[in-house]
């Protein structure tokens, strides 16, 4: 297949692959997204994003976009929040979508959003992220160490762990330990440090990727963990994360992440390279 189009954009440094390809007509298996995701010998990335038609995907979706996200390793995930950010930039830059609100379908259900100006005049996009579920406990093992955590859903599963230690020091280059009877499709791994009562930091190790410098989703389940531990069930706090910061409110039954989005490369896949990765 010749002249397939893609562009590399990331939200706070968490970096996807994008592919328009409205009727869905790209045969995208999971060896050709962890090709394109690999960092030596692809274009390198946390995750494919294929901008689909809800109708191709026979999605029951609002929206007339739907957003098949794809995790580095080639697996399926139900939602990505950094993901959608940059999916909405992308609508709105190719005039695929008026703006500033409209519905992006997810495999998690449709996420409203709204691509704005922030106060210095940036671009930046609000997802709202529906609603977050405290679902019980659990426990990781980083470091040789056993946290305890909060497990989270946000759509797709979380646990994360309130730590004491500065989560900077945290060696996550191998995935901590988790229960796996509780998350038997694998989960996503938050630290978070309590800067103050509207303030985190974390780190993550994300499910089908390995560390990541921010997970959109993985912020909306922090802040509603840390809620949850001092009793409330609504707020809002800033998440600083390795790749920049986020903003999260956690309202009842629902919840908006806000944050920027950003391109930096757009072009051609080169056709013998994808053809080559058809073959078995
Ligand atoms: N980076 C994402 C989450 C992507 C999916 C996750 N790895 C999973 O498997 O659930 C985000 O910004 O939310």
């Amino acid at each position: 297949m010749a002249g397939i189009e893609f562009l590399k954009g990331h939200g706070t440094q968490n970096d996807f692959v994008l592919l328009p390809d409205p009727d869905a007509a790209l045969e995208l298996t999971g060896k050709r997204v962890a090709a394109l995701c690999d960092r030596q010998q692809g274009i390198g990335a946390d995750g494919v994003l294929r901008v689909v038609r809800s109708s191709a995907m026979g999605a029951d979706s609002k929206g007339e976009w739907f957003m098949d996200y794809r995790n580095a390793d080639g697996s399926i995930a139900e939602m990505c929040g950094n993901g959608v950010r940059v999916f909405a930039r992308y609508l709105v830059e190719a005039g695929l979508e008026a703006g500033p609100e409209f519905v992006i379908g997810t495999r998690a259900g449709d996420r409203p959003v709204r691509v704005q100006a922030d106060a210095s005049g940036e671009l930046s996009v609000t997802v709202h992220m529906g609603p977050v579920t405290v679902t019980g406990t659990s426990v990781a093992v980083v470091g040789g160490r056993q946290v305890s955590g909060v497990a989270v859903d946000v759509g797709n599963p979380h646990l994360v762990s309130v730590i004491d230690d500065d989560v900077s020091t945290l060696d996550l280059s191998r995935a901590p330990r988790y229960d796996t009877e509780l998350f038997p499709e694998g989960v996503n791994l938050e630290f978070v440090n309590l800067l103050g009562p509207d303030a985190l930091r974390m780190r993550v190790h994300e499910r089908g990727v390995g560390e990541t410098r921010a997970c959109g989703t993985g912020t909306v389940a922090a802040v509603a963990a840390a809620l949850h531990l001092r009793g409330d069930d609504t707020g809002e706090s800033t998440v600083d994360i390795p790749g920049g910061r986020v903003v999260v409110t956690v309202g009842k039954g629902t919840s908006t992440l806000t944050g920027p989005a950003a391109f930096v490369a757009r072009g051609e896949l080169d056709a013998a390279w994808w053809d080559s990765l058809g073959e078995r």
